[in-house]
């Protein structure tokens, strides 16, 4: 009788968008909804928190209020796209794990792409991104306390921001200010990423 196939991709699930659009958070509901096939099962290492991989000059430049540029950003993608793909070489029977980080614009996104399916061609990348009212977003990020990103740089975070159009196959755009509760949120976001995998 022949073998079944194996299934051999992968996928990394990167959550961007600008600041306040709850790329964190919908990063680890995901990772927890998906946790049996998450390559990075531990509780502490649930998913990839893409700023924590920030230089300290760049998390200082931000906490000044000065935004980042494509210079200061793109060592950061190219860390970003090796690690995450890194992931799968770990002894691990995962097939997914997931990545926050704000990805604003195209070029960076298709950075992030390229470099991951060039390190591991098994590795299928798909975006989630995030978006919303800018006044939903400036009040989520100022209720948020010791967070070295201030509510002021939100409108360069916007200004910087290309949404993906629909050339971007495997990009999905989600309004994060549509819906009634985050619950309602990762279920659509879940709804919506099961016909990818
Ligand atoms: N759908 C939502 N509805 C209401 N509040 C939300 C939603 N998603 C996230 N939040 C809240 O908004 C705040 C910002 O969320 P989070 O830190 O996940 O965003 P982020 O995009 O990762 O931000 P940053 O990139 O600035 O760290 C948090 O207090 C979070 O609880
Ligand atoms: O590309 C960028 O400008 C950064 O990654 C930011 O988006 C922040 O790190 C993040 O939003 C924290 O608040």
């Amino acid at each position: 009788m022949p073998l079944l196939p194996v299934q051999l991709m992968k996928y990394i699930v990167i959550v961007g968008g600008p600041c306040g659009t709850g790329k964190s958070t919908v990063a680890h509901e995901l990772a927890l909804h998906y946790k049996d096939r998450n390559i990075l099962r531990d509780e502490k290492e649930v998913y990839i928190e893409g700023d924590s991989f920030h230089s300290h000059a760049n998390i200082e430049k931000m906490s000044s209020g000065i935004p980042l540029t494509d210079e200061d950003r793109l060592p950061w993608l190219i860390t970003l796209a090796r690690y995450s793909s890194q992931q799968f070489t770990k002894e691990n029977s995962g097939d997914i794990c997931f990545l926050s980080c704000s990805a604003l614009k195209k070029k960076y996104r298709d950075l992030l792409i390229q470099t991951i399916t060039k390190i591991n061609p098994d590795i299928h990348p798909i975006v989630i991104f995030l978006h919303g009212d800018p006044e939903v977003l400036y009040k989520r990020v100022s209720g948020r306390k010791n967070h070295f990103m201030k509510p002021q740089m939100i409108k360069s975070q916007l200004d910087t921001t290309e949404p993906p159009d629909s050339f971007e196959l495997s990009c999905i755009p989600i309004d994060t200010t549509s819906y009634s509760t985050i619950k309602d949120e990762i279920d659509d976001v879940i709804g919506r990423l099961n016909k990818y995998l």
